[in-house]
């Protein structure tokens, strides 16, 4: 059968490990797809970088839009990356009648809804293995692997920049500064870290994950999103001592009314082994009726790992696309008429997410302060689970002494929690600002 004839849009770290691993596994890809998968042009402003790349393996242009109106070509991988000039490509590509391969998460969790309508009016692919947990086959476990369960939940570490840093700083105690330039050098961080460091990515990543777990469309705009650049080396340790690892979670659930979208500092058991992801790697559990607790490992960026799912998905097109719309895997797992009304299962507010809270307080040394902030818990009904008392730094002569008090609650909803928060902070023995910090269990 005739080789699958690829265009490739940009071929930066994620383009220069799919021409790599393309050429290096040909043979082995062919006994796999059932025909050959080849780079035919390569298309990137840096015109002198993409031949430094392929030599004369492939043909290099300046104009996307050149692979674009390419006859010859069957599939345009697009690894630019960001919501504009992709995706004017995406698009034209798909009006081309060009099937789509694509690492470009935030592209999809903005933009998804419009694409995908505009690849089933056309009758081609969209496919983004890469855009979530990179070389995990996360899509594929959730789309195929696990479609016959009711799905839970979904939490992950998805973002390897965040996960590195968090890491490092727990680690070795580098600064958060140090171990970001670090990330950027090793070509893990997105080309605007604020993305990473701010949740961002974590977030496109969970907003797609979401729509497939529970068949509703991409809506990024309702995701909750919180980063890793607010967090208090204090409260790391404070967490290692009671048990927990802070990790920068992204997390689906489903509840009666609708589904938990959000990403924030998590504390998680250090006990359960996605505590223990360290450095760059990803995780993701996905919670099931029927299959019950899984977890997926491994690399979530980097050239290579990422060039390894992007390369899945031209097999899958390889062996699909001359297949009728019905033998195709759809592109979010649902049929696209199955998928539910935003209104039917809509992203729930935060102040809905039901969750169990770790609280930092800096307090007066004083007889019946906890006895207050107790009170104040258990008239909106949030019960404790530990309080630690800690003693806080030297204060000046004439100040009053205070401690720091921790306390881990049971699951309560997070609108309950920002009452009782307003009503402890304004109490004239909280000396500071109160840390909140989510907690979850994920058994
Ligand atoms: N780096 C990773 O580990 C990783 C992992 C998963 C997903 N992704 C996603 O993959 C995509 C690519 O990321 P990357 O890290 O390879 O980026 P990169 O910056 O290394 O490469 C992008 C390439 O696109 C080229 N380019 C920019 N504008 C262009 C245009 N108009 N026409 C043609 N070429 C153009 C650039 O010259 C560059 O070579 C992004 O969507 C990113 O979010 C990256
Ligand atoms: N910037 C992303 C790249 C992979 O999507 C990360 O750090 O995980
Ligand atoms: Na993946």
């Amino acid at each position: 059968m005739k080789a699958l004839q690829l265009g490739l849009l940009g071929i930066g770290t994620v383009g220069s490990g799919t021409f790599a691993v393309l050429q290096r596994n040909q043979a082995e890809i062919v006994r796999r797809a059932g025909r050959g998968i080849v780079i035919k042009t390569v298309a990137d402003l840096d015109t002198a970088c993409a031949r430094a790349v392929v030599g004369d393996a492939a043909q290099v242009v300046a104009d996307a839009r050149a692979v674009i109106a390419d006859p010859e070509i069957d599939v345009v991988v697009e690894l630019i990356g960001g919501y504009g000039i992709a995706r004017a490509l995406v698009l034209e590509a798909i009006a081309a009648g060009k099937h789509v391969v694509t690492a470009n998460k935030a592209l999809l969790a903005v933009h998804g809804s419009e694409i995908f309508a505009a690849a089933r009016a056309k009758g081609v692919i969209v496919a983004f293995e890469a855009a979530v947990a990179g070389g995990i086959p996360i899509i594929k476990a959730l789309r195929e692997g696990l479609t016959a369960n009711q799905v839970q939940w979904v939490a992950g570490i998805i973002n390897g920049t965040t996960n590195f840093i968090l890491s490092e700083m727990r680690d070795k105690g580098l600064d958060f500064d140090v171990v970001l330039k670090e990330a950027q050098r090793l070509g893990y961080a997105e080309a605007d870290p604020t993305f990473d460091i701010e949740g961002v990515d974590a977030a496109h990543k969970a907003t797609l994950m979401s729509a497939i777990a529970f068949g509703v469309p991409v809506q990024f705009d309702k995701a909750h999103v919180e980063g890793i650049t607010r967090l208090a080396a204090a409260d790391i340790r404070y967490a290692e001592q009671l048990g927990y690892r802070i990790k920068l979670l992204g997390i689906a659930r489903r509840q009666a009314e609708g589904i938990e979208l959000r990403v924030h500092p998590t504390l998680v058991p250090t006990k359960r082994l996605i505590a223990n992801v360290e450095g760059a790697m990803n995780a993701v559990m996905v919670q099931g009726d029927a299959v019950g607790t899984t977890l997926y490992y491994g690399k979530g960026a980097g050239s290579e790992p990422t060039a390894s799912a992007v390369i899945a998905d031209l097999v899958d097109i390889a062996r699909l696309s001359g297949a009728g719309e019905g033998a195709r895997v759809p592109a979010l797992g649902f049929q696209p008429e199955a998928l539910a009304q935003a209104d039917a299962l809509p992203i729930l507010p935060i102040e809905q997410v039901l969750t169990s809270f770790y609280l930092r307080l800096r307090v007066a040394d004083e007889a019946g302060v906890l006895a207050r902030l107790t009170g104040i818990l258990a008239e909106r009904g949030i019960s404790l689970d530990a309080v630690l008392q800690r003693p806080g730094d030297e204060v000046a002569a004439g100040q009053p002494a205070a401690t720091d008090l921790i306390m881990l609650t049971h699951i309560t909803r997070e609108g309950a929690m920002r009452a009782a928060l307003a009503e402890m902070q304004a109490l004239p023995s909280v000396l500071a600002p109160i840390v909140s910090l989510r907690k979850e269990d994920l058994a």
